[in-house]
């Protein structure tokens, strides 16, 4: 690559989609006269690797071309910056970056036509998530300890450990979707520009923040004139050319020390003025920001209220009075982030003061309405931590009904109320609507954004952990060879014989996205590291897993006023991998494995919340570290299996499961719930537990194979996969036939007859498949279901002119030819004998999109045929509906409604799952 191209392609960070092209071109061609002229400038085609193609993109190759890094030629520049560029340039640089960013960011939010970048390394090398509660403290106390430096005496490409830079602000701010870009000034008057990335008050988290929303915080953030401190320093060449100072981790690593103290010490920004930006934070359903700014507020009236204690003795002041309505009020709205972020722990520690005065009515009086919502938010809270009888006699006990009095109370008492009920049916009777709760994700999926709300109790579920049916422990050694885990792998075992049909987890998740909120907007970045010196990989991750991990650090920041937050991930395999390096570092006597990952869960993983909470307060653990490696929840995400066509998420507990291509268990996302449960009818006390991680029931080894990788499973030992692997290469290569004629009898303007013709084939390979591996644990539920749906196109085509040469007699003697035995076809494809029904021995066989042609199939047969046979399948129908629906929906004899709910219940998870793959119906 030419020095201008890689100044040229690196300057313009946002860039049309047409421009990328014409870029793309342009390189292309400039490759190729480079690649004779100068080999090592740029990595040469064969040696760049590309790995991971989660979510391929248009014009991936180009891409990657256009942003592959030389790495070597950024380091070889490493002298000291001892004659910084003059300031005038350095501010006319920035100037014109503004003006031609500017344009194109605040026209919209709409980023649809920005391509916009990141490369991975840095933050792999250098983010760091803060584990503490106070990371401004600690931030201070780094910053007491370092060496101070300037920018003349900066090393280029160089990391200067503990050592600071303090500076002062002197250009606007401008924010580039991924960075902040600002020009700062030494106590030398030398200037640089100063590039933040990851920071949590501008970086979109489950929350997409609008530009306008952004430059507002960085007016606040990082005024002019105001001066900030850069820890341990990072001066760099960057790409486009010029050198700069970067923050990859600001969380950890820069001090807004205006800023920060001005919110710290009420004679600067007083308690309204935080109230206020906290309060325009939560509107824009920025919760971070809003704790953060309303817990500033509580310092203060803290710190006044000493202060008046110390001058006054302890009488009781209007002044202070005063303090108890602003206090109430932060603590309230404290409270209602808290909620919405499921910090149900500190919501009520937020909530208890209101608890603790005695004399309510004075506080309830005025003003009403903050009275009456902390009220509210404090039964949520409660309601959230399965203190359903607290609840209940709080709302019945004399001291609140004092402040309900007023109509808008007395309505949220009775939400109160019917969710109390609702709630302990959940907890008791482990009863979920489930049908509701799909509908809804459905529809919110058509009316794209939800509506901010006042508490989203509606919304709320209870967790459920049958830890008396299974445990968490380490793999056998046996159970890791049959298996090809990892070492000091964990699983889930039975402790008893579980039914099918039986609930185990309910989970809500550390941290969850919904991946179609930005929908066609949504920005691809492209990431890329040079593993070691000779190959060079090139990593594509999506958006939505950068956004993901950002909740995750969001979630630890909000929760680490309680180690426990981090206490939920730590069992995590990478998570816990990492403690156990961290702590064999820095403990000086050895301690074995075991006994460390048993005193990080305890031999098991943490029971229900509602034993967390309580002691979230009594246990006060250390961390190992103060920080854990970006890279490390980077890894985390790379095994996570839990995604659904809206949702991402994290889910600590359902990790812990592996993965079986037969597995005994299914799982659910429905909203950002996960829902896992018993589907196999052979479980015995001692087994292992396993779901499936890609869709169920691909045939192919190698499409298999290739999903697994992505979750960091090389070659997975189930009994199918190691049938499979005995059976090749031929297994694979009539499969590999199977699909490429499938292709092909899908084609859009085919003739009749062809297609007709081809149907046949596929009828026959698909005949010669199940018989010559007819041993296979389970028949190929993928291929039949493709040959049901191509039969279907001809039924529906049947009475169409079509002047084809076609004998439509023979179409109709084979359509009538699998309609008649489709039942026993189904029966060996799911390896189910006719005698047993309605007791089958694998009910999970069933599950998929074959389910809904049976239920097809039923409803045109029952209206006009009562076999003894159809009224066996009728039976099983009604027992599949109760298994997968782990009894929270019991069938009727009503066998129209059966159907109905079936078709219903497979309706929505078509739409919702993505282990489901959906059918290739011709239209
Ligand atoms: C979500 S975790 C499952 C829990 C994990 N075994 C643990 O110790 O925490 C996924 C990781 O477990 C391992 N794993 C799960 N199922 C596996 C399988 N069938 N074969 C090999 N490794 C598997 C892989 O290392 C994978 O990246």
């Amino acid at each position: 690559m030419t020095p201008k191209l890689i100044s040229k392609s690196n300057k313009a960070i946002i860039t049309s989609t047409a421009t990328v092209n014409e870029r793309a071109q342009e390189l292309e061609s400039s490759l190729h006269c480079s690649n004779s002229s100068s080999q090592s400038s740029c990595v040469p085609r064969s040696k760049v690797k590309s790995r991971k193609f989660r979510h391929k993109l248009p014009h991936s190759n180009i891409l990657a071309k256009l942003f592959i890094i030389n790495k070597k030629s950024n380091e070889q520049e490493s002298g000291i910056y001892s004659t910084p560029v003059v300031k005038s340039i350095v501010l006319g640089k920035h100037e014109a970056f503004i003006n031609q960013t500017s344009k194109t960011m605040s026209t919209s939010d709409d980023l649809s036509y920005y391509f916009i970048r990141t490369n991975l390394q840095p933050q792999m090398q250098h983010r760091m998530i803060s584990l503490i509660p106070d990371p401004f403290s600690d931030k201070m106390d780094r910053m007491e300890t370092s060496r101070q430096l300037k920018i003349n005496l900066l090393r280029i490409n160089h990391i200067h450990l503990n050592s600071r830079l303090p500076v002062k602000i002197i250009s606007t701010p401008i924010w580039t979707h991924y960075a902040v870009h600002v020009v700062i000034q030494d106590e030398n008057s030398h200037c640089l520009r100063l590039s933040i990335y990851n920071w949590s008050y501008v970086m979109n988290t489950r929350q997409i923040k609008s530009y306008k929303y952004i430059q507002e915080c960085l007016t606040r953030l990082l005024p002019i004139n105001s001066c900030i401190v850069v820890l341990d320093p990072w001066l760099k060449m960057c790409h486009d050319g010029q050198i700069a100072l970067r923050c990859e981790s600001p969380n950890t690593h820069l001090l807004m020390i205006d800023f920060e103290t001005g919110c710290s010490t009420d004679t600067r920004t007083d308690v309204e003025q935080l109230r206020q930006w906290g309060n325009l934070c939560y509107q824009a359903d920025d919760n971070l920001g809003a704790i953060e700014f309303y817990t500033y507020g509580l310092r203060q009236i803290d710190e006044q209220q000493e202060k008046e204690l110390e001058c006054k003795g302890k009488s009781v002041t209007s002044k202070t009075e005063e303090c108890e309505q602003h206090r109430i009020r932060l603590l309230s709205n404290r409270c209602a982030c808290y909620l919405r972020e499921r910090h149900a722990a500190l919501a009520l520690a937020d909530t208890s003061i209101l608890l603790s005065i005695n004399e309510l009515s004075n506080v309830l009086a005025s003003p009403k309405t903050t009275a009456g919502k902390l009220l509210f938010r404090c039964l949520s809270a409660h309601l959230h931590l399965g203190l359903f009888d607290k609840v209940e006699s709080l709302i019945k006990s004399h001291k609140l009904t004092i402040g309900s009095t007023s109509g808008e109370n007395v309505t949220a008492i009775t939400l109160l109320e019917r969710e109390l009920a609702r709630l302990r049916d959940e907890n008791i009777k482990e009863r979920y609507d489930l049908q509701g709760m799909l509908g809804e994700q459905i529809s919110f999926h058509k009316n794209e954004k939800p509506s901010l709300m006042f508490i989203d109790l509606s919304h709320y579920h209870v967790e459920c952990n049958r830890n008396d049916l299974f445990e968490v422990r380490q793999c056998l050694a046996e159970e890791i060879t049959r298996n090809g885990y990892p070492k000091n792998s964990y699983g889930i075992y039975a402790l008893k014989n579980i039914e099918p049909g039986t609930l185990l987890v309910v989970e809500q998740p550390f941290a969850s996205i919904d991946n179609r909120v930005i929908g066609e907007q949504r920005c691809h970045s492209i990431n890329f590291w040079p593993k070691n010196e000779k190959i060079s990989i090139i990593d594509y991750c999506n958006d939505d897993i950068l956004r993901l991990l950002n909740e995750v650090e969001k979630q630890l920041l909000i929760g680490n006023t309680s180690w426990i937050t981090f206490d939920k991930i730590k069992l995590m395999q990478p998570i816990r991998r990492w403690l156990i390096e961290t702590k064999h570092k820095n403990v000086s006597e050895k301690v074995e494995d075991n006994e460390i990952s048993d005193s990080l869960g305890d031999g098991q993983m943490p029971s229900s919340c509602k034993k967390h909470w309580q002691k979230q307060f009594l246990k006060h653990l250390t961390p190992p570290t103060s920080y854990i490696p970006w890279r490390t929840l980077f890894e985390t995400q790379q095994q996570n299996p839990f995604r659904s066509k809206s949702t991402v998420g994290w889910y600590p507990l359902g990790s812990m499961f592996n993965h079986s291509c037969s597995p005994n268990c299914l799982w659910y996302l429905i909203g950002d719930y996960l829902f896992i449960y018993v589907c196999a009818s052979n479980i015995r006390c001692g087994d292992e537990l396993t779901i499936s991680y890609c869709p169920l029931w691909i045939s192919s080894l190698n499409e298999r194979t290739s999903q697994l990788r992505q979750f960091g499973i090389t070659s997975c030992r189930c009994l199918l996969c190691s049938y499979d692997r005995s059976n090749m290469p031929q297994y694979e290569s009539e499969l590999k036939t199977f699909s490429n004629l499938h292709a092909l009898s899908r084609q859009k303007n085919l003739s009749r007859s062809k297609r007709f013709s081809y149907l046949k084939k596929l009828k026959e390979i698909y005949e010669f498949i199940k018989k010559k591996f007819r041993q296979r644990s389970i028949g190929f539920i993928n291929e039949f279901v493709d040959l049901e749906n191509l039969s279907h196109y001809f039924q529906h085509k049947c009475d169409e002119n079509n002047h084809d040469d076609i004998d439509e007699i023979e179409i109709e003697t084979f359509l009538n030819e699998q309609e008649s035995s489709f039942l026993q076809r189904l029966s060996r494809v799911c390896r189910l004998t006719i005698k047993d029904l309605p007791k089958i021995g694998n009910p999970m066989s069933l599950f998929g999109t074959h389910m809904q042609l049976l239920a097809y199939h039923l409803e045109q047969r029952s209206t006009h045929e009562h076999t003894c046979e159809l009224e066996q399948w009728n039976r099983l129908l009604e027992c599949l509906y109760e298994i997968y629906t782990f009894k929270c929906h019991t069938s009727t004899s009503n066998m129209k409604k059966i159907l109905n709910d079936h078709n219903k219940l497979f309706t929505c998870l078509l739409q919702t799952q993505s282990f489901l793959q959906n059918p290739t119906i011709l239209r």
